[in-house]
């Protein structure tokens, strides 16, 4: 038996897929390599000493679907193919909602005509509204998205739970990630973002090996000890490791489940820079600049319903996190390069 993983040659995907072979699982990656490299899942076969089955395929194009589900004796399926960027949601709100929703109501369709009712669906903290006051985010917290991207994890979310309702028999667990970094430990795959990246930690890691000269740190006026912004980063191996957790739960418990995945505990932009700058032996130079807009001052996880519902714990720490981001970046300075 099988498990798919679509959007298996990207940055988290790539890293589940290393737990899942290592585990014994068969996996079968579904991706367009839209924003990601085949270069990837050769390196997961690297890591792990194990084959994958890759197909290169858009969740869109049902016909394609369909030969990957009579071709595999499918279990379940990992679902983190989607549009990810922010800004690029904003500017482009079809593409994000053809993508991602589309995307996902196709693949549940072809599930339920294979007759695989378990899904494990990747969502976000960028789900919930942003909260009056700085507190740990529960499952229960209140929800509200502020960008299409946001919405479309939601939306996607909400389908899943009507799914459900409709037939119990479908096992879903919707893991709702905070702030994923870091990289596998063997610096062999990490994350390998397009252009300019918009998040912190890559752009740490570039300015670290001289790509980028300095880091511009958006807003030093927040209400937090050192007046930038707070995040619950979480290692992307532990993040990977939660989805093992989260399939265990699905095989063996049929209904609709929810978890934050994070550690619980929040770092400031200039906690990072701190702990990037012991990990990596290198100074990153950087400017306070004003605030991103859409950004909050704080934002971390609740993580014990995890705890309590998958028996997961993040066990890495900020240390390790970023030594992971640096060996990675360091070993690959352009990333997957610029082949597939
Ligand atoms: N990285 C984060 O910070 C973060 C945080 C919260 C949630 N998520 C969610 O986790 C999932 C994985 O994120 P990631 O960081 O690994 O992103 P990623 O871009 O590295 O991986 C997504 C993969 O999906 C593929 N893909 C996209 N649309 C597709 C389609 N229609 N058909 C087939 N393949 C398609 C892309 O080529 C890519 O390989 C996404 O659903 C994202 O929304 C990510
Ligand atoms: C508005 C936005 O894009 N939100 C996305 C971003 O959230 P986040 O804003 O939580 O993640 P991030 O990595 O973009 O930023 C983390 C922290 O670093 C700060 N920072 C970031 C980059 C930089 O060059 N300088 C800097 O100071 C930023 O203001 C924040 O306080 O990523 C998340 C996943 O990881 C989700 O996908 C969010 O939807």
């Amino acid at each position: 038996m099988a498990i798919i993983v679509t959007g298996g040659a990207g940055y988290i995907g790539s890293h589940t897929c290393v737990e899942l072979l290592n585990a014994g699982y068969d996996v079968v990656v579904v991706d367009n390599l839209s924003n990601s490299h085949r270069e990837a899942v050769r390196r997961v076969e690297e890591i792990t000493g194990r084959k994958v089955a890759f197909h290169e395929a858009d969740l869109l194009d049902k016909p394609a679907l369909e030969r990957v589900f009579r071709e595999h004796k499918v279990e379940a399926v990992i679902h983190f193919a989607a549009l990810k960027a922010v800004g690029e949601s904003v500017e482009m709100p079809l593409e994000y909602y053809w993508n991602n929703i589309a995307g996902t109501i196709q693949l549940c369709q072809t599930m339920r005509q294979f007759g695989v009712k378990k899904i494990v669906y990747s969502s976000s903290a960028t789900v919930y509204a942003v909260p009056d006051s700085p507190r740990p985010l529960t499952e229960d917290s209140p929800l509200g998205p502020i960008n299409p991207y946001g919405r479309t994890k939601w939306m996607g979310e909400l389908i899943l739970r009507d799914l459900h309702a409709a037939d119990p028999e479908w096992g879903i667990a919707v893991l709702r990630y905070f702030n994923p970094v870091g990289a596998h430990p063997s610096g062999r795959i990490g994350e390998d973002p397009e252009g300019i990246p918009n998040n912190l930690m890559p752009y740490i890691t570039q300015v670290a090996v001289g790509q980028r000269e300095r880091l511009n740190v958006f807003g030093g006026d927040y209400p937090t000890p050192d007046g930038t912004g707070v995040r619950d980063y979480i290692h992307v191996v532990d993040l990977a490791e939660g989805h093992l957790k989260a399939l265990d739960k699905i095989l063996t418990n049929p209904g609709y489940h929810v978890y934050n995945l994070g550690t619980g505990r929040g770092y400031s932009v200039l906690e990072v820079v701190a702990a990037f700058e012991r990990a990596s032996g290198r100074k990153i130079p950087y400017t306070i600049v004003g605030r991103r807009p859409g950004d909050t001052a704080v934002c971390y996880a609740d993580p014990s319903a995890a705890r309590d519902g998958l028996g997961w714990a993040a066990t890495r720490g900020i240390e390790e996190m970023c030594a992971d981001a640096w060996r990675w970046q360091r070993q690959n300075p352009e990333g997957y390069g610029n082949g597939e």
